[in-house]
Formats: structure tokens, sequence, C-alpha cells
């Protein structure tokens, strides 16, 4: 059985500026698991931050509702716009278990690493030997044991970041929420930090909500997504629905950046085999999900209709044990045939997008 442990209802948050008003999050409504990661991804000023601050009412929502674990934090009434809201004391002690990393870490300059974690303890119940061991224990977690007395300016910004997860977790959160954590990290760092968290999901079934503008991110370690544009959802669903029928454009954009297909049709357009398409030929982008990938549908469109594919770029993915390829390839054959090829396709779910030809 699944349980929600964050929901948030109908919530705007407008903010009104001298001249002008903003609407950074607009009726948005989401439903988050206990051990989901559920990614919220969007360009710079779609509202992502601001969303995900409602959740531990860093920022107070114009309207709706916040559940989180059992308890209402916020509820206007949709008729006469009363707010009411969690005692601040409440909220303190439920917000202890609600950890946050950032992109730029937060953490304290003239403090060692072993006193940011401390930091998040001040407030605990334990005594001094057990803040001790709970920040030794929290350092040998996420691999820093070893830089236990040096201070941030001696770390990398993934050995920061570990720093943070651990201050983060100390109050032992069921819900971390990571916003753009990953966003100022390289590659490689990005990926040890994405497997930090995975980790923490899959061995202590902490709830993660990671916001990014990188969809790299989130297909590495999100079971769910949602894209955010303008302060609105527009598309959500489980990560292998959003990577195998982007329905929005914008959620195309994010996966075709994440799989470098983009990069790919970019190359490839200007290759003279699509460059100069003949009559009857298409350049298409096929994309398929699981089962699909261990059928011969290549080989099925030459036999059944005389098409032949031309294979030009091909990518697997393996997401959630799950295969997802895409390949570029140009097909050609009778218009007639074409169509009914296409629709065959269609028929076992592989999602065909047409870049060029079949005019
Ligand atoms: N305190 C505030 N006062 C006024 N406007 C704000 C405030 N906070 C955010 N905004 C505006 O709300 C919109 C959404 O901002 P938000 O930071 O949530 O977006 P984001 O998707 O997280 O982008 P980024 O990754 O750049 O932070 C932006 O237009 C922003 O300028």
């Amino acid at each position: 059985m699944t349980e929600s442990i964050i929901e948030l209802k109908n919530i705007d948050v407008t903010f009104h500026q001298k001249k002008r008003t903003i609407e950074a999050v607009k009726n948005v409504s989401i439903n988050i698991d206990r051990g989901d990661v559920y990614g919220i991804v969007g360009y710079s000023g779609a509202g992502k931050s601001t969303l995900v601050r409602v959740i531990n009412l860093l920022q107070e929502p114009t309207r709706g509702s916040i559940v989180v674990n059992g308890t209402t934090f916020f509820q206007s009434d949709e008729h006469s716009g009363q707010k009411t809201r969690i005692s601040n004391n409440d909220l303190r002690v439920r917000r202890r278990k609600i950890g946050m990393i950032f992109q730029h870490f937060n953490l304290l300059n003239e403090r060692t690493v072993t006193e940011n974690v401390a930091f998040a303890l001040q407030h605990s119940q334990l005594k001094d030997d057990e803040k001790k061991a709970k920040v030794a224990e929290l350092l040998a977690l996420v691999d820093l044991s070893d830089r236990a007395e040096q201070y941030p300016s001696q770390l990398s910004g993934g050995q920061k970041q570990r720093v943070a997860i651990a201050r983060a977790l100390a109050n032992d959160p069921e819900i971390l929420i990571s916003d753009e954590a990953t966003s100022a990290l390289d590659p490689k760092t990005t990926n040890q930090i994405l497997a930090l968290l995975k980790k923490l999901n899959t061995e202590f079934g902490l709830t993660i909500v990671l916001i990014t503008h990188e969809m790299q991110a989130v297909k590495e370690v999100a079971n769910k997504v949602a894209v955010m544009q303008n302060g609105e959802i527009i598309e959500r669903g489980s990560l292998l629905e959003i990577f195998a029928q982007p329905k929005q454009q914008l959620t195309r954009e994010f996966i075709e950046t994440a799989t470098n297909i983009d990069k790919a049709i970019e190359t490839i357009s200007h290759e003279p085999l699509v460059n100069k398409l003949k009559d009857g030929e298409i350049f298409a982008r096929l994309s398929y999900v699981g089962e699909t990938t261990d059928e011969p549908l290549i080989a099925g469109l030459f036999r059944d209709f005389n098409v032949t594919a031309n294979i030009l770029y091909g990518n697997i993915e393996v997401l959630q044990d799950t295969p997802v390829g895409s390949l570029l390839v140009i097909l050609s054959g009778d218009p007639t045939q074409l169509q009914t090829a296409l629709s065959t396709l269609h028929d076992h779910h592989v999602d065909v997008t047409v870049i060029k030809g079949g005019n």
C-alpha cells in the first residue's frame, strides 16, 4: 500500500510587488508517496523553489492546503479564504523531520565539518556523547570521516554537499528536499551525490523531493516526475511514462537533452542522407519502452510492409531496470505502406516522431 507523505492541494503562491503581481505557483496539487524520489523539473523561474518551500512553510501559500505526514500545516477555506496554520512550536518540531540541501551547500565557513553537522543537533534531546556518536555515524555514512576536523574551504564541491547531506540527516528526517543540489557540481561528482541520495532512499526509505533543471539528474534517481512551467505542473507521471511518452513540448525538450538525442539529431540532420531525403523517405525518431525492445520491429517493417529502415543512431537507457530505447532512422518505402508501417509501430507502443520528410 502506498501512503501519501506530502499532499499539496490547489496551491497558489502570489507575490505582490510595487508595480506587479507574480503568480509563482498556480493551482498546483501534488501527492508524494512515502519512499518516492519525486523529481520536479523546470527551467529557472518556473516556480520549483517556491513550490518546495511551501512544503515546510518556509513559504506560506496564498491559497491551498498542505498536509505532511498526516499533519495539516496549512489550509485556506475555499469560500471564506480564511487561513489556518500549524502553531510555530509544532512547525519547528516538524520541520526537523524535513531535511533540505541546496545548490550552494549553505555551510558555516568558520566551523569544521563536525561542527557543521552538530549544529543541526543543537535542539536535539541527545546527550553530548550521543550527539558526538551521531555526527561520527553521519560522517561515516557520507564517507567523510577523515575530513571531520577540516573546514568547508578545504573541501571540494562534492564533499561540501556531502557535509550538507549529513547535516540534513542529523534529525532522522523522513523527507529530504534537494533544491538544485547537484547544479554546481561536475558530472562525475553529480553522479556520486545522486548515488548517495539513491542509497538513502533504498536503504532508509527516505522520501526525496528533487528539484532541478536537469532531467539527467531525475533520470538517475527518480521514480516519478512532474514538469513545471510558469508556475504550473504541465505534465506528470512515472519516470518511465514520462520518458516513453512525453506529451508536452517542454517535456520532450528535457528528455532529448537528458538522452543526448538532441545532439544526435542536430549532427545527423547535416548528413547528406538526411539533408537530401528522397521521395518516399522520412527521417524519424522511434522511442520505445520495455519488452518492445526485444521484438524485431525493424525486421518486421521490411517483412510485412517492404519498408526499409536505415538506423543512423541508437541509444538504449535502462531506467528503473527497464530498457528505454531511441532510434533515429530513415524509413523508405511505398507511401501507403509507410503509413501503415507507422500505424503498426504505434500499435506496438513505439512513439514515432517524424523529424523530416513524409509531406
Ligand atoms: N520572495 C519573492 N518575491 C517576489 N517574487 C518572487 C519571490 N520568490 C520567487 N519569486 C518569483 O517567483 C517566480 C518563481 O521563482 P522560483 O525561484 O520558485 O523559480 P525556480 O523554478 O525555482 O527557478 P530557480 O531555479 O531560478 O530558482 C520567479 O518569477 C521569481 O522571480
